[in-house]
Formats: structure tokens, C-alpha cells, sequence
């Protein structure tokens, strides 16, 4: 890439930085003009697509190398180097390779499906058997494996069936007497069962939504552009909208872990592509949706099914034909495309690629070519192009020749090179950019003990959400259309690639439906969050609250006055100059009409801090001066208070790290105990470092097994947060699941309480999926029972 920019004559580049959408056609085709007549250009789109120049394709020598040495650790009782080694296997071997007789990629998952019935792993070795079978359905070790793994799951007549067909094709008698016995085995097992009463199951949760009838329609403001309003009136905790993806891509960081379909975590038994070494599927359903059919198996089964009764003929069929379901794929392919080993798909950014399947999919759609002469765009979607900087239209003009030269090696349709087709790249970058959503998984959460609540809660700053992963990147048609607020009133959040949004409060029909793109009100002060939006979403908010004062902005960063029993705020001039800039630009800020009830300075007036009215308050606001209490117009030197603050840190810092290591002496405690009561009287008592320290010391003290002043620390930060948040915000949900932690592990019953509110709390963002998304909230509720 360095190489092609630094090619680029200066005019042309100067052409390219300084250009706006309508000058595309022309910058776009004199770029081409110039890469065509430069042949790095040529030698680099070869690396990248010519599929014999690719790493990324199958490798029968390297499958039966790693195969080999999966072998040696399954003798040497290794299991995890053996399952890593057969599955690297599995994701190089090509589909009709074959090694001694059989089909290479059977004999990989039949020996991985040995490795998983030694790890007890059950589930996962049935699922390998059956992908062995699914290719050589004559394979009798796969059948007996897969008989052995039924019986020790109790599933006994299917284990009967397996050993039955594994008994007729196994050739050698030693193998048949072998089979017999254990079927023997088996049958013993079986007799008892039936004889034994039979055992309840469990429904599995239902997990259908509740469905109000929200009629959603799309509005347009000046400040925003286009965006969503409903209707009608919508309840909270109402999901207000589901889409899939039109295309989706996995990050980067996650291809070894995620599942590159559904974006879920890989199972151990996850399944490679069929035809390239990149994407990892967690199911043949995935690799199928992703991938197409492209390797069609023919498997032999008439070479055994002569020797079947009709019964086994049935289990045969049921066992090793891949389910119409699994292959009807309802969708365009996402990867098809990609999957011939080459390598761009690696290697080119994830937005190149994502724009790759999108582009496609479009030309699929509209069943043609990009020449259409009433095409417009790709997708209706907006974007910024104007507004980046000309480095990045250069970058974006290159990669947008790249990415089509590359795809034109794919013989699946028809693509011109030329300024129009360029144009649409561009753009579709452009807009890939300002309209992608990240989509985002929980982390995975296998110990349910209390302790590790409180401190998978506590990881991370305090009003972050719980760890998350971004897994993956994608341009859902409607959800792009939702603008967004700083303080919003619906939730964005993922299952597999389908996305839900779901209104957490009370939204009056015609009011704007905006989600949180990144901060919100009370994590960060309004500075911080317009530029964090401007940097990373190319726009200046106009979201209600950013346009009006509201307390969290005010007392985030606030200092305490210096008076101690005066409750006044003190600012610093930073957030004070921002304030009254506020008041400037938004006028209307001083009519109260504008004013909704929660966390507006009105209420907080009336609350708080008795400053006599909202008139007051803002000309108070309007004339006093940094340092000065709004109040009782006392000084404080910010200057040595923010000095004297960031040495206060320094114990605090000291006793985080101590938690990361789980080893919190007397000392680093007692520090952080003095360092609070300097804050606690610097701050603002609803200074959001306060609630920090706070959620702090909470986790020290449970640690070290003192849970009166764990929860003493806990309900105090819950107190500034429920200060900074409105009293149904998630972050105060993560809170007061910390807080029932501490309650439980101490036997008190007002744990019952608090798990109800978060049971409310989390219902609003999740609906009945809470319990999904977060299972050790079922795993509190059982906890409560032993109270
Ligand atoms: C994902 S799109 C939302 C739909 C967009 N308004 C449209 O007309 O297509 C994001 C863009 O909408 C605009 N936008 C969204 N929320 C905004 C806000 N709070 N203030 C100003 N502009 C906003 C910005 O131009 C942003 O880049």
C-alpha cells in the first residue's frame, strides 16, 4: 500500500485529497489510468488473488504433518496438543484428499472425535463422528466411536444402531468380535434403563419475545438528517426492532476464537472452510450459510446398505445426510466469493472486505453487473466522504481499485473496473465507515461462584460495561437509520448476527428512537464525549442532552467547596468555559418547558443542591468564575486541589493493582481509606471518581473477607452513580449485582430485593433474553433460595 501511495503523482493525490463526491468519477478513473500503467500495481493484485501465488489455500502435506504429530500427543496422553494439532489439520487437508484409503478429512475428524470422547467432551465427539460419516459413511470406527459416545450420553438405542452398522462394516473379525462385546455392554446398560422409571426433562426455556405492535417510521431533522421515531407509545423493556445483517465480517482479533457466520465463541469441534484455510465455523450450519455448498461429497452408501435391514438403513440415512435445513442457505453467501485460498481477504482491512460483501451481494441481488445506468448507491446509507482527510481519500481511492481488481478473479459474475464502478467502492467504504455497528459479545463467564461476580463486575472502570468483546463488524439497513443520544432512551444489543433494539424507558409516540453510538451521559463529561463522536463518527452531536445542562455533566468532574458543610459545585475552567457555551448556543436552555424531569438541573435544584430556582442557577452559572462555589461564592485554588487529587491517586492506583493480583496488604488498604476522605472532601460529593474508589475499596474489602465494609463502599458508590445515571441504568444494574453478591455471600435476605431490581433493570435492556445473555443472573436467583 505504502508503495502504490507513495507512487502517486502529487496532483493527482492534491486531486484526490481536496475532492468531494461529484469530482469521484474523475478521480477515480485517473487513479485507475495510473495504476494500470505501474506495475507494482499489477505483481501486488497477483499476491493478493492469483489463487497458486496463495497461503491461504489447502495443503495435503502440511494436513498429513499435522496429522502425524496429533498421533504422537493422543499416544502421549496429550489431549489439547493433539485436538489443536487435528483441527489445524482439519483446516488445511483438502476435501478429497486422501490418506491410506480414506478420505483425509474423515480420518481427521474420527481421530479428533477420539480425542473428545477421552476429554469426556461427548457432545463434540458425536458431532465429529457424524462429519466423518457424512463423508465415508462406511467407516467403522467412526460408527463405533460414535456408538461408544451414545452409550456413555445413555443414549442406548442409537448407541445399539451405531455398533450394529459399525459390526456389518468392519472387515476384520478381531474388529467384529470387539464391536460384539461392547455392544453387549451396551445392551446390559439398556435393559436396566427401561427397566428403572422414567427420568423428567426439562423444557428448555422459551425464549420468543414479547411482540408489541410498534410501528416504527423514519423522520428527518435538520441537525441529524434522517432518523427513527415510532408511532406509537412504547412500554419499556418493548423490543422495537430486529434485523440481520445485509453483510457482516469477524474482526481480526477474533478468527481464532469467534465463529466467522454466526460470530458466536467456537466450540473445540469447531469446522473449517471446505475450501480455503481462513474462516472457522462453529457448526456445518455456519460454514454452509457462509460458504455455499461448495464441496459436494458423494458419499458411497450403497456399498453397506445392502447389508442393512431397514431400520439401520434409516439410522444410516439419519446420521450421514446433511439436513435440508443445514443446506438451505437463506441467504447470499457472504464468503463464496472469497474462498478460492487466495489471500486478499486476509489481508485487506476488515472494512475493505466487508465492502467486498456487500458490493456482491448487490450485484447478486439486482442480478447483474455495476453498469446499471439508474444506479445510484449501493445502499441508501449516509456518509462523510467530504469531510476525511485527504490521506484517507487516497488510502480509500486505492484499496477501492484493489479490492475490485481482486474480485474480479472470481468467475461468479460479471465486474468492470472503470470511474463508476470505482465511485461505488468508494462510497460504500465511505459509508461503511459512518454506519457500521460493532457487534459486541459478553465475555464468556463459565465460574458462577459469588466472588467471581463481584469481580467480573468490578473489572474495567466502574460505569464500562461488563467485559466486552467486539467480535465482528456490520451494515444493518434500518439499524443504521437510528441516530444517536447521549442519554438514550432504547438499546442495541446482539444475538448471534441478529441485532434487537429495545426501548429501557417509557418513549412517546413521535419522539425520536436514538441508541448510544459510544459514551454516554454520566461515563464521560459533555467535552470529552462531543470530541470522542467527532473523532470517531466524523459529526458534532446535537443530542437533547448535550444541548441542555444536566447534572451529570455538571458534577462529574466537579470540586467540592470549600466550605465543608456547603453542598455548592466548583468548577474548573475547563468545564465551566463549556458550560457557558452551552448557554450561549442554546438559548432555549433557560426555558424550563425544555426541561424533562430526569437528571435536569431542575430537579436537581429542587434535590440537592438549593440554589433557588433555575433562573438563579443559570445566572449563577453565567457570572461566576473558575474556582468559585456556585453557591456561597467561596475559592478554592483548583490549581493544588487537582494537584493534591492526582497524588491521591497514586495509593488508589496501587491498590487496583493489588486487586488484579489478588493481594491487598493492611497498608495499600489503609492508603486508599486516606486517599478517599481527601477526595471525599476535594470533590464534589457526586464526582464520578468518588464512586469509583469506592467500587474500589467494595472489592477489597470482600476480598479480604470483611463484607459489612464491602457493602458500606458498594451502596456508597451505588449512591453517586444512582446521582449521575437515571435510577434504571444498566451500570447501576452491574452495580447492584456486586452489591447482591456481597449480601448473599453474608446470608442477608435483602439480597432478595436487590435481585429483583436487577432482575427489572436488566429486563429492560435484554426482555427475557436477560437470562441468556447473562446467565449467572438465574444462578443468583437459585442462591437466594438457601437464604
Ligand atoms: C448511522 S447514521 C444515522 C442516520 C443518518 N442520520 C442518515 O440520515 O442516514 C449516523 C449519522 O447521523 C448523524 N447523526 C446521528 N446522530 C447524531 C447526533 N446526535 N447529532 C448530530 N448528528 C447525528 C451524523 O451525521 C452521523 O454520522
Amino acid at each position: 500500500m505504502e508503495t502504490l501511495k507513495s507512487a502517486v503523482p502529487e496532483t493527482l493525490k492534491r486531486m484526490i485529497g481536496e475532492s468531494t463526491p461529484s469530482d469521484l468519477p474523475l478521480t477515480c478513473s485517473s487513479l485507475l489510468d495510473f495504476l494500470l500503467q505501474f506495475n507494482p500495481f499489477h505483481h501486488m493484485v497477483e499476491d493478493l488473488a492469483e489463487p497458486e501465488r496463495g497461503l491461504c489455500g489447502k495443503n495435503k502435506d502440511e494436513a498429513l504433518k499435522l496429522k502425524k504429530k496429533g498421533n504422537q500427543f493422543f499416544l502421549a496422553g496429550d489431549c489439547a496438543n493433539a485436538l489443536a494439532s487435528y483441527s489445524q489439520a482439519l483446516r488445511v487437508a483438502p476435501m478429497d484428499a486422501d490418506d491410506m484409503d480414506k478420505n483425509l478429512v474423515a480420518t481427521l475428524y474420527m481421530n479428533r472425535a477420539s480425542v473428545f470422547h477421552k476429554m469426556n467432551l461427548l457432545a463434540e465427539c458425536l458431532r465429529d463422528c457424524d462429519r466423518a460419516l457424512q463423508i465415508s459413511p462406511s467407516y467403522a470406527k467412526a460408527w463405533y466411536r460414535r456408538g461408544r459416545a451414545n452409550a456413555s450420553l445413555g443414549n442406548y438405542e442409537d448407541a445399539i444402531h451405531d455398533l450394529n452398522v459399525a459390526k456389518i462394516v468392519e472387515s476384520s473379525l478381531s474388529g467384529k468380535r470387539q464391536i460384539e462385546s461392547e455392544l453387549k455392554t451396551i445392551l446390559d446398560g439398556y435393559n436396566n434403563t427401561i427397566n428403572s422409571p422414567a427420568q423428567h426433562t426439562e423444557d428448555t426455556l422459551n425464549i420468543l419475545d414479547e411482540s408489541h405492535q410498534i410501528e416504527l417510521q423514519c423522520v428527518t431533522t435538520p441537525d441529524k438528517g434522517r432518523g427513527m421515531a415510532s408511532k406509537n407509545d412504547i412500554p419499556p423493556a418493548s423490543l422495537i426492532h430486529t434485523e440481520e445483517p445485509f453483510a457482516a465480517i469477524i474482526l481480526k482479533q477474533c478468527r481464532e476464537t469467534h465463529c466467522h457466520y454466526c460470530f458466536n465463541e467456537l466450540s473445540a469441534d469447531k469446522v473449517p472452510c471446505t475450501s480455503c484455510s481462513i474462516p472457522l465455523y462453529c457448526s456445518k450450519y455456519c460454514q454452509l450459510q457462509a460458504g455455499g455448498v461448495s464441496f459436494q461429497h458423494n458419499p458411497k452408501n450403497h456399498d453397506i446398505q445392502e447389508n442393512l435391514s431397514s431400520n439401520l438403513e434409516k439410522h444410516v440415512a439419519k446420521v450421514t445426510l446433511v439436513a435440508d435445513s443445514e443446506r438451505d442457505t437463506k441467504q447470499i453467501p457472504e464468503h463464496k466469493h472469497e474462498c478460492q485460498g487466495v489471500n486478499w481477504p486476509a489481508i485487506l482491512p476488515p472494512e475493505i472486505v466487508l465492502a467486498g460483501r456487500l458490493l456482491v451481494k448487490s450485484i447478486i441481488e439486482r442480478g447483474g453487473s455495476l453498469d446499471n445506468a439508474n444506479f445510484r448507491q449501493i445502499v441508501d446509507l449516509s456518509h462523510h466522504y467530504s469531510t476525511m482527510p485527504p490521506e484517507s481519500k487516497l488510502e480509500l481511492h486505492i484499496y477501492s481499485i484493489v479490492l475490485l481488481s481482486c474480485l474480479r478473479y472470481f468467475k461468479g459474475f460479471e465486474l468492470k473496473i472503470n470511474g463508476f464502478s470505482i465511485e461505488q467502492v468508494v462510497i460504500l467504504v465511505s459509508q461503511i465507515r459512518v454506519n457500521s455497528m460493532t457487534i459486541v459479545r459478553m465475555n464468556s463467564n463459565e465460574d458462577h461462584g459469588l466472588e467471581h461476580q463481584f469481580r467480573k463486575f468490578s473489572s474495567g472502570a466502574l460505569t464500562s460495561n461488563v467485559e466486552q468483546v467486539k467480535v465482528a463488524q456490520a451494515i444493518y439497513e434500518t439499524g443504521s437509520l437510528f441516530n444517536h443520544s447521549c442519554q438514550p432512551k432504547i438499546h442495541v444489543y446482539f444475538l448471534s448476527r441478529t441485532l434487537f433494539i429495545r426501548a429501557t424507558e417509557f418513549v412517546a409516540a413521535g419522539c425520536p428512537l436514538e441508541l448510544s453510538y459510544g459514551p454516554q451521559v454520566g461515563q464521560w463529561g459533555c467535552k470529552d464525549r462531543i470530541r470522542f463522536l467527532e473523532d470517531e463518527y466524523s459529526f458534532r452531536c446535537h443530542c437533547s442532552v448535550c444541548s441542555e445542562l444536566n447534572l451529570s455533566d455538571l458534577v462529574l468532574n466537579a470540586f467540592h467547596c470549600v466550605k465543608q458543610n456547603c453542598s455548592g459545585i466548583v468548577f474548573d475552567s475547563c468545564v465551566l468555559n463549556h458550560e457557558k457555551q452551552k448557554i450561549k448556543h442554546y438559548p432555549s436552555i433557560a426555558s424550563t418547558s425544555r426541561l424533562e424531569p430526569h437528571l435536569k438541573v431542575d430537579n436537581f435544584i429542587n434535590d440537592a443542591i438549593h440554589y433557588g430556582g433555575q433562573d438563579t442557577f443559570l445566572n449563577s452559572l453565567s457570572s461566576v468564575n473558575p474556582g468559585y462555589c456556585l453557591k456561597c461564592g467561596s475559592y478554592r485554588d483548583i490549581e493544588s486541589s487537582s494537584a493534591a487529587v492526582s497524588k491521591a491517586w497514586k495509593p488508589i492506583r496501587r491498590l487496583r493493582d493489588a486487586l488484579g493480583s489478588e493481594d491487598v496488604s493492611g497498608t495499600t488498604l489503609s492508603d486508599a481509606l486516606k486517599c478517599l476522605d481527601l477526595l471525599r472532601s476535594t470533590l464534589h460529593a457526586y464526582n464520578k471518581s468518588i464512586a469509583e474508589v469506592e467500587d474500589s475499596l467494595a472489592q477489597a474489602f470482600c476480598l479480604a473477607g470483611d463484607t459489612p465494609r464491602a457493602m458500606a463502599h458498594c451502596k456508597a458508590s451505588i449512591e453517586i452513580l444512582e446521582k449521575l445515571y437515571n435510577p434504571n441504568h444498566i451500570v447501576i444494574g452491574y452495580e447492584l449485582v456486586k452489591l447482591a453478591s456481597i449480601q448473599l455471600s453474608s446470608g442477608e435476605s435483602t439480597a432478595v430485593d436487590t435481585i429483583n431490581r436487577v432482575g427489572e433493570i436488566f429486563s429492560r435492556y435484554y426482555g427475557s433474553q436477560a437470562d441468556i445473555i447473562f446467565p449467572y443472573l438465574q444462578f443468583l436467583r437459585r442462591q437466594t433460595q438457601k437464604l
